[in-house]
């Protein structure tokens, strides 16, 4: 198949751990590749947001990213990008010229409208299917954020009329699902697809980094207030009445995208929490970590914590668990589906430092547990969530569209429900 994946904010070529930049952009990556891998012609157009960046790059044999002029050439915040989406689909058109793909695939909501744009211009003579990856739901951001949320206004109506009009849904995990049905979209046009791991990196063989205390517990993400760090530094004096006073937190991600770590906002909120509660001798910060650099990180890890308050997937957990490192996971979205509780990991409710000191005391006090989760957790990983395996799901999804287009109507059949 010839395909278009749109991911407007999210490059497959950006650094990772920004405010931005994180599991959608390994999500476009890795898919593609994987697809490409299996024979497939993939071209990933995303916004230009530097000068310097060529229009197209040659990622690989079968994979091109091309950088669509659509705003300024600069980093833009991703709520902020709206205005840009028809500039965005007027050059994936001209890009397809005559020849275009046989699928589109949107992530995220306003790729969606771009891709939608792009494939169904009356003038264009053709009617291109349309495939959507949502990877967060304005309606669940709403539910958490409340104020908080810097989505447009207009993400309320236009997100589920992308989901009515597209012709297929990629969910990547079951909670998505009750989501998409609570907006009223048929199940029938929805697929399940999850996020995927790079298992050729992520490996539990191969060195770790060293630690500088006896036990080392690790966070890794976009550093947003969403994603729960606090929780866990405010878990850390818990774990010292509990006997475990030799303990790092090592904090990956953060600043990037022109923001020095020192100077990013969510950073300078957790250093002072660590300061108010009398634990800054213990928490680590990394700043943005390249790819090549994070099975060491993980390997030398004790238990990774991941506690958002709201999960769509969660790649983390996958990589650590690929790496053999048991996971603390709140149990919200994507992690009930990654992580099973007491096989790979311990769930705990999501806000409570609580049960995130007690489920790390349980671990940190039991090398024998840690050992048999993290053996599972390295099972799990590498028997179902290949990006080769997810590629086929895909496969699968892209079908029923173009099926559903060819007979002029949306399959009803499920490929996973
Ligand atoms: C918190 C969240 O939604 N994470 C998902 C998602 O990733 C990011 C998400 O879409 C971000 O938007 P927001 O924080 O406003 O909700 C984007 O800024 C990021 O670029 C996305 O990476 O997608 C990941 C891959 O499907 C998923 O694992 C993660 O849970
Ligand atoms: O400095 C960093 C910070 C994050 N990541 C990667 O960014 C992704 C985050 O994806 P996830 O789905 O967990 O969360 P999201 O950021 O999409 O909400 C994972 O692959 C992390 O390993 C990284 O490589 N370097």
């Amino acid at each position: 198949m010839k395909i278009s994946m749109v991911s407007e904010h999210a490059s497959p070529l950006a650094a990772l751990g920004g405010v931005d930049a994180g599991g959608q952009n390994v999500h476009v990556a890795a898919l593609s590749e994987a697809l490409a891998k299996r024979g497939h012609n993939v071209t990933v157009y995303t916004r230009r947001d530097a000068t310097e960046l060529p229009y197209r790059v040659k990622v690989g044999r079968r994979l091109d990213v091309v950088h669509v002029e659509a705003g300024p050439a600069r980093h833009i915040p991703k709520d902020e990008l709206l205005p840009f989406m028809g500039e965005l689909a007027d050059g994936i058109a001209r890009d397809w010229g005559h020849r275009p793909p046989d699928v589109v695939h949107g992530h995220f909501w306003m790729s969606g409208l771009a891709a939608l744009d792009a494939a169904r211009r009356e003038d264009a003579g053709y009617r291109v299917p349309v495939v959507q990856t949502f990877h967060a739901l304005g309606t669940v951001k709403r539910r958490h954020q409340g104020l908080e949320d810097t989505s447009p206004p207009e993400r309320r109506w236009l997100e589920p009329g992308v989901a009515r009009s597209a012709d297929r849904i990629i969910a990547t995990c079951s909670d998505e699902v009750f989501e998409l049905k609570a907006m009223g979209i048929k199940t029938g046009k929805v697929s399940i697809a999850p996020c995927g791991v790079d298992l050729g990196l992520f490996s539990a063989k191969g060195s770790a980094d060293a630690k500088p205390r006896s036990y080392r517990i690790l966070s890794v993400g976009r550093l947003v207030p969403r994603k729960g760090v606090d929780l866990v530094i405010r878990a850390l004096p818990l774990l010292s009445e509990a006997g475990f006073d030799d303990v790092e937190l090592l904090i990956v991600g953060g600043g990037g995208d022109s923001c020095a770590l020192h100077a990013d906002k969510e950073v300078c909120r957790l250093l002072d929490l660590a300061a108010e509660l009398g634990v800054s001798d213990r928490v680590s910060l990394q700043g943005q970590v390249p790819r090549g650099a994070m099975p060491g990180i993980f390997r030398s890890a004790d238990a990774v914590v991941c506690s958002p308050w709201y999960e769509p997937f969660g790649i983390v957990p996958l990589e650590a668990m690929a790496c053999g490192v048991p996971v603390v996971a709140a149990a919200v979205g994507g992690l009930r589906d990654t992580v099973v509780d007491h096989k790979t990991g311990l769930h705990v409710p999501p806000r409570d430092p609580e049960a995130i000191a007690s489920a790390l005391a349980l671990l940190l006090g039991n090398p024998a547990l840690r050992a048999e989760l993290g053996a599972a957790g390295q099972r799990r990983a590498s028997s179902r969530y290949s990006w080769d395996r997810v590629a086929a799901e895909t496969e699968k999804a892209y079908q029923l569209a173009v099926a559903g287009i060819s007979a002029g109507r949306i399959p009803m059949e499920g490929a996973a429900l």
